[in-house]
């Protein structure tokens, strides 16, 4: 482990489908309490990039290193791997038998070995957080998208891991619903996590992020603060990018 250099190095990652190269050459650091939201048209590669991290997808070439480990390595255990990691993917994949408290907590005492009391404490404590502690007994099926969606992110933070991935978390939620998990996503970026981000909210790129990459056919085109992606992008490709986001029939 390696405290001082990037919590995240992504270092000349390739992968392809098949014949269809979808990662060529991709390389990323991200530092300690950096916020990277990943912008880019679909098939661009964000989740795939996303999987790779997390172990959920190969690398056929490159590296990539957790604080320091390579976690690439073909001897790196996986599951000690993810254990570093939090996920919230697209649909609030909560366990459906599990209440609310239970989902958050599930990790900690099984994979932790927490004990019940503490995990719970420790439970209760983040569903406040996250303004849903009237909910600890209630079973997915009974939270809105959004709630649901909040109680993933505190399930993923429960075991505070060292690098948090979030993978397009608010496309299935009504709009309504997604200021409510940008609220939380600025918090969690206030209190010093360290995150990685797809999306395809502009917004919550221009809310939260420290940096935006973006993504272009496997290939990181450009990549900067929010105020000159959005604002002053160096690229053409940028440029194209953002202006069709305006005119999505055009
Ligand atoms: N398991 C797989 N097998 C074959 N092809 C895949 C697989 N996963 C992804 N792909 C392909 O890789 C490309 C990149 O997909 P990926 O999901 O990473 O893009 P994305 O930028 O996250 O898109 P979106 O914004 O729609 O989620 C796409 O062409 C996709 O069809």
């Amino acid at each position: 482990m390696n405290e001082s250099g990037p919590v995240l190095a992504i270092e000349g990652v390739h992968k392809r489908f098949g014949e269809h190269p979808v990662l060529r050459g991709i390389d990323l650091d991200v530092a300690k309490h950096e916020v990277v939201v990943l912008i880019g048209a679909s098939g661009s590669g964000k989740s795939t990039l996303l999987k790779t991290v997390n172990l959920l997808e190969q690398v056929d070439d490159g590296r990539i290193l957790l604080a320091g480990d390579d976690i690439t390595d073909p001897r790196a255990d996986a599951d000690a791997v993810r254990a570093r990691i939090g996920v919230v993917f697209q649909h609030y994949n909560l366990f459906p038998h599990l209440n609310a408290i239970d989902n958050v907590t599930l990790a900690d005492r099984k994979v932790f070995g927490t004990p019940r009391a503490e995990a719970e404490r420790k439970g209760r404590a983040l569903l406040e957080r996250i303004g849903l502690s009237d909910k600890a007994g209630e079973y997915p099926d009974r939270l809105s998208g959004g709630q649901q969606q909040r109680v993933a992110i505190a399930r993923a933070i429960a075991t505070d891991p060292e690098l948090l991935l979030l993978d397009e978390i608010t496309s299935a939620l009504d709009p309504q619903l997604v200021g409510e998990v940008l609220d939380l996503v600025r918090e969690l970026k206030d209190a010093g996590s360290t995150i990685v981000m797809a999306t395809h909210e502009m917004s919550f790129a221009r809310a939260v992020a420290d940096r935006v990459v973006y993504l272009k056919d496997g290939v990181i085109i450009e990549s900067g603060p929010p105020e000159q992606i959005f604002a002053h992008p160096e690229r053409e490709e940028t440029r194209e990018f953002l202006r069709r986001l305006h005119t999505p029939f055009g």
